[in-house]
C-alpha cells in the first residue's frame, strides 16, 4: 500500500508587547510557536495486516505563541504502527504514485503568478505582523535583512532534504522494538521505561519566532513574527511480508501448487499448468489436520490436476444439469442438522503453507522472476523442497535451489527441512507397472536419498534455539496429482511447526 505521511507544521511566533500599569512601552513579549508533530513508524507484534493504516496519516500541527512570553505547545509525534515483516520505502522522486513533496507544493501553487505576487505569497506565508504594519515593516531595512536570513535557512533546510533523498527510506521490520531503559534511574514508578516510538520518517516543522527574536539594536520593538516551517511530507510503500509457517520452494513446475492444492483439497485458489511461471505471486493456504493425521480435503486417489482442465470439467458437469438440484448454502442451513464445516469437529491442529513462484538458476541475477519473492519465505519456520521425481536429475535441481537460497541470504537454506520428491507416479505408476520399472523407480529414490544425505544437511536446534546437531533433510516421494503419500507430507510439516512454535514461546 502507498502513504503519504504529513508531518505537523510548526505554530506561528507571536507579534505583542508587554503592558503593565505604568509602563506604557513594554517590551516585545510574543511567544514562540511550537514544533509540528514528528511522525514515527513502530513494528508491532499486535498486528497481523496493514489493513489499518491511515493512507494519509497527519500529525498534529505546533501550538502558536502567544503574548507574555508564552510558548506554543509541541505537537505530540504521531506513531504508525504496523505489523511485523514490514517493508517501507520511500517512492523515489522519478516514480508516478508518490505524490508532492512540501517544496514542489509550495512551487505549484506559486506557478503562474508574476513575480509582485509571488513575493507577497511568500511573505504571506512566512510573517506575521503586527496589526496594521505589514506596510510599514515592508519598508525596514532590518525587516529585509530578516527576511533574507529567513531565507538562507530555508535554503539550507532544502539542501540538507535533498541530501537526505538521496538515501531513500527503507526499513525491514522484521523485530518489535524493545522498551529502553530509562536513563535515569531516579525515575518514578511506572516510568522506568521508555517506550519505543520507532523509527523516524518524518520531520515536523519548526515552530515560528515570536516578535523578542527580532530585538535589535536598531529597533526595540519589533513588530513582526515568523509563521511555523510546514512539515516534512514524505511518500512511503508499505509492503508486508508474507508470513506462513511452511514455504514450498522448487523450480517452475515441479507441481508446488498441485501440492498445495492436495494438502488443501483444492480450496487453495492457486493456478495449475503444465507450463513454467505459471504461479506469479506467493499464496498462502490453511492446512487443517486432524488427530489421527488425516487432513482436510485428503482423500488417497483424488486427483488434482491442472486447473483449467478441473474447470472445463465443472462447466461441463453444471451445463449438463448435474448441479440442478443441489441445495444453496442458505438451504443446507435450513436442513436440521447440516453440519455448516464437516471438518470442524476433527481438527486438532492447523497450519500455513505458501505456493511460491519457480526458482531458478541465477535467479539472484533477476533470471526469470527474480527472488524478489523470497522475501515472503524469510520468514517461514520451514522450508519444503519440491522437485520433480521424474526429472532426469533431480539432485540437480536440489543443489541449484539450495544456491540460491543461500546467495539470497546466507544462512537461508537452513530454514530447509524436507525434499518432497513430487509426481512419483509418472516412475512406475499405475497398474500395468513392470517389475524392472519399480525396481528403477526405487533405485532412483535411494540414490536421491543418499545424495540428501551426503549433500543437504541442516543443524538441528533443541527447544532453546541452540544448534545441538546436525541432520539431513527427510525425503517423501509423493504424487501430488494424485495425492498420494500426502500423509506423511503432512505429519512431518506438523512436527516442525510445532518445534519452531514451541521455540518461539520459549524465546518469547
Ligand atoms: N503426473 C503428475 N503430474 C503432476 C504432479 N504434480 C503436478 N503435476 C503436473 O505438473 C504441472 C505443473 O504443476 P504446477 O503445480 O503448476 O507446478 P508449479 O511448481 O506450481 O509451477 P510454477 O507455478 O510454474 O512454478 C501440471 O501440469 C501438473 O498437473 C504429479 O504428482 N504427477
Ligand atoms: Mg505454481
Amino acid at each position: 500500500m502507498f502513504v503519504q505521511v504529513h508531518d505537523g507544521n510548526g505554530g506561528d511566533g507571536c507579534v505583542a508587547f508587554h503592558r503593565e500599569l505604568f509602563k506604557p512601552y513594554g517590551p516585545p513579549s510574543g511567544g514562540n510557536g511550537g514544533r509540528g508533530g514528528d511522525v514515527y513508524i513502530l513494528p508491532t507484534p499486535h498486528l497481523t495486516t496493514l489493513s489499518s493504516v491511515l493512507v494519509r496519516p497527519r500529525a498534529q500541527h505546533g501550538g502558536a505563541g502567544q503574548g507574555t512570553w508564552q510558548n506554543g505547545k509541541n505537537a505530540p509525534p504521531l506513531i504508525i504502527r504496523v505489523p511485523l515483516g514490514t517493508i517501507v520505502r520511500e517512492l523515489p522522486a522519478d516514480d508516478p504514485r508518490r505524490s508532492k513533496n512540501e517544496y514542489e507544493a509550495e512551487a505549484e501553487a506559486l506557478h503562474g503568478l508574476s513575480p509582485q505576487e509571488r513575493r507577497a505569497k511568500m511573505r504571506e506565508k512566512r510573517w506575521r505582523h503586527y496589526p496594521e504594519y505589514a506596510d510599514d515593516n515592508a519598508q525596514r531595512e532590518d525587516f529585509k535583512h530578516a527576511e533574507r536570513v529567513l531565507f538562507a535557512q530555508e535554503r539550507e533546510r532544502r539542501h540538507m532534504r535533498r541530501l537526505r533523498s538521496e538515501n531513500p527510506i527503507f526499513l525491514d521490520l522484521d523485530k518489535p522494538e524493545e522498551a529502553a531503559e530509562a536513563a535515569d534511574p531516579n525515575a518514578p514508578l511506572g516510568h522506568r521505561r521508555v517506550e519505543p516510538m520507532g523509527h523516524l520518517v518524518a520531520r515536523g516543522g519548526a515552530g515560528g519566532l515570536g516578535n523578542p527574536a527580532f530585538l535589535a539594536p536598531t529597533n526595540r520593538s519589533p513588530k513582526w513574527a515568523t509563521r511555523g516551517a510546514e512539515g516534512e511530507r514524505v511518500s512511503l510503500s508499505l509492503e508486508l511480508k508474507l508470513l506462513a509457517d511452511i514455504g514450498l520452494v522448487g523450480m517452475p513446475n515441479a507441481g508446488k501448487s498441485t501440492l498445495l492444492r492436495a494438502l488443501t483439497g483444492g480450496r487453495a485458489r492457486t493456478e495449475v499448468a503444465g507450463y513454467a511461471f505459471t504461479t506469479l505471486n506467493p499464496i498462502v493456504a490453511v492446512v487443517r489436520v486432524a488427530e489421527d493425521g488425516s487432513f482436510d480435503g485428503d482423500a488417497e486417489g483424488v486427483i488434482h490436476d491442472n486447473t483449467q482442465v478441473e474447470e472445463a470439467h465443472e462447466r461441463a458437469l453444471l451445463d449438463s444439469g448435474a448441479f440442478a438440484d443441489t441445495l444453496t448454502r442458505n438451504q443446507l442451513r435450513a436442513v436440521e442438522g447440516a453440519i455448516e464445516d464437516p471438518f470442524a469437529a476433527l481438527e486438532a491442529f492447523r497450519f500455513t503453507v505458501a505456493d511460491n513462484p519457480g526458482l531458478i538458476e541465477r535467479a539472484s541475477a533477476n533470471v526469470g522472476l527474480g527472488h524478489a519473492f523470497l522475501r515472503s519465505m524469510e520468514r517461514s519456520h520451514a522450508l519444503a523442497y519440491v522437485v520433480d521425481l521424474s526429472a532426469p536429475d533431480p539432485w540437480d535441481e536440489l543443489r541449484v535451489l539450495q544456491a540460491e537460497l543461500e546467495q539470497y541470504k546466507p544462512g537461508m537454506s537452513a530454514q530447509a527441512r524436507m525434499v518432497v520428491a513430487n509426481k512419483a507416479d509418472l516412475l512406475a505408476g499405475g497398474e500395468g507397472a513392470s517389475q524392472e520399472e519399480v525396481e528403477a523407480a526405487r533405485e532412483k529414490l535411494r540414490r536421491l536419498q543418499a545424495f540428501v544425505a551426503e549433500e543437504m544437511r541442516v543443524p538441528v536446534l533443541d527447544a532453546a534455539g541452540a544448534v545441538v546437531g546436525e541432520r539431513p533433510l527427510d525425503v517423501v516421494p509423493i504424487s501430488a496429482k494424485h495425492s498420494m503419500n500426502l500423509k506423511r507430507v503432512v505429519r512431518l510439516m506438523r512436527t516442525y511447526v510445532e518445534e519452531a512454535r514451541e521455540r518461539k514461546a520459549a524465546s518469547s
